[in-house]
């Protein structure tokens, strides 16, 4: 099975990096030539992760047709998805493997949903879980789970994705994984702003629970497992991303916990996240209130310690 991987940023680098040491040739696609050509020359990631070279056995290319193989992973972040297989028809039809963590704000749909719905014909997969770019990169012992429906399919790219390091688990709830990998980023945030503002690990621990209750809640009211949910890609990632100033969502919360600004280069999935999953959480009469403090702190100006205040009032309900 070939396999290339579409976009240069931290992520799709390291895991090209990762197919790449077990001796794979493998394809990097940068929609930016100049980006393009100076990995290729440099053997290095400088703008997107620094410090890691890049085995012989990868090719960075801009050109698309030379990064097309059987299997593309698409490394992308959620609100680009959607213009990177529309700007890009020579995806079509192919298996495509979502490698980011959302739900799109315009459709409050996750990343399956979205090839499915830009490319009727494609085969979609998604594949999540803990794991920094850095430390896959690194060679770091690191886990993941590939969820895809149809699990033949799963057996063959588990296989093909499975390196020394990195050990893929196999699901068919596509649903459940992609919905724990966009929901833990927006608790990551509450939880980066609790310790930023300096309300103590308690608050934190408080915050994941509760906020991996409202996981659950979204997650099962559109179909996820609850197995998946306690996996690798839902209660596994949410540990990760909640606990690790490594995580870009984990830093921002950090940066409202202690009223300090945030450079908006860095990509932070969880805020989009927020908003798009607050309306779908709404249409749905489902009860999330982290995730709508987490809305009010981004886009109201509300302040950690105001949204613990609302989230301690609640009336007293069973655990
Ligand atoms: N970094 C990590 O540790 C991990 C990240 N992920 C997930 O991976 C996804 C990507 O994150 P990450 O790699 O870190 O992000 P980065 O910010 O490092 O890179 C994003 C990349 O996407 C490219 N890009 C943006 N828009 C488009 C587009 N329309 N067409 C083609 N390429 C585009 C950018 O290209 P350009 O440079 O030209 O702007 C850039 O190379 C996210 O959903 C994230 O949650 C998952 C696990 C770990
Ligand atoms: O998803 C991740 C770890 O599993 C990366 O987290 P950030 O996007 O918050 O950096």
């Amino acid at each position: 099975m070939s396999i290339s991987v579409i976009g240069a940023g931290a992520f799709g680098t390291a895991l090209a990096i990762s197919l790449a040491r077990t001796g794979m040739a493998v394809s990097l696609w940068a929609r930016d030539p100049n980006h393009a050509a100076n990995m290729q020359n440099t053997r290095e990631n400088t703008a997107r992760l620094p410090g890691v070279a890049l085995p012989d056995s990868i090719t960075v290319t801009a050109n698309i047709s030379e990064a097309l193989a059987d299997t593309m992973l698409l490394a992308v972040p959620m609100q680009k998805m959607r213009d990177l297989l529309k700007s890009t028809p020579e995806l079509n039809s192919r298996l495509l493997v979502a490698c980011c963590k959302g739900v799109e704000l315009e459709t409050e749909l996750g990343p399956v949903a979205v090839i499915r719905d830009c490319d009727p014909k494609a085969t979609p997969a998604i594949l999540t879980g803990p794991s920094f770019a850095a430390d896959i990169a690194r060679g770091l012992p690191t886990a993941l789970t590939l969820a895809i429906a149809d699990d033949s399919l799963g057996q063959s790219l588990q296989q093909a994705l499975t390196t020394p390091n990195l050990r893929i688990y196999r699901t068919t709830d596509t649903i459940g994984a992609e919905l724990g990998g966009a929901l833990k980023n927006v608790i990551a945030i509450a939880c980066g702003a609790a310790m930023g503002a300096g309300l103590g690990e308690s608050a934190r621990a408080a915050l994941m629970t509760r906020g991996y209750a409202e996981v659950q809640r979204m997650a099962q009211a559109l179909g996820a497992r609850p197995d998946t949910l306690a996996g690798l890609s839902g209660f596994g990632d949410l540990t990760l991303t909640c606990t690790s100033d490594q995580s870009r969502n984990y830093r921002f919360g950090l940066s409202l916990g202690r009223d300090e600004p945030f450079d908006p280069q860095i990509t932070v999935e969880g805020a989009a996240t927020a908003r798009a999953v607050k309306a779908r959480a709404k249409h749905m009469n489902i009860d999330m209130p982290i995730t709508a403090a987490v809305v009010g702190m981004i886009d109201h100006n509300l302040k950690i310690t105001q949204a613990m205040e609302m989230l301690l009032s609640r009336p007293p309900k069973e655990e």
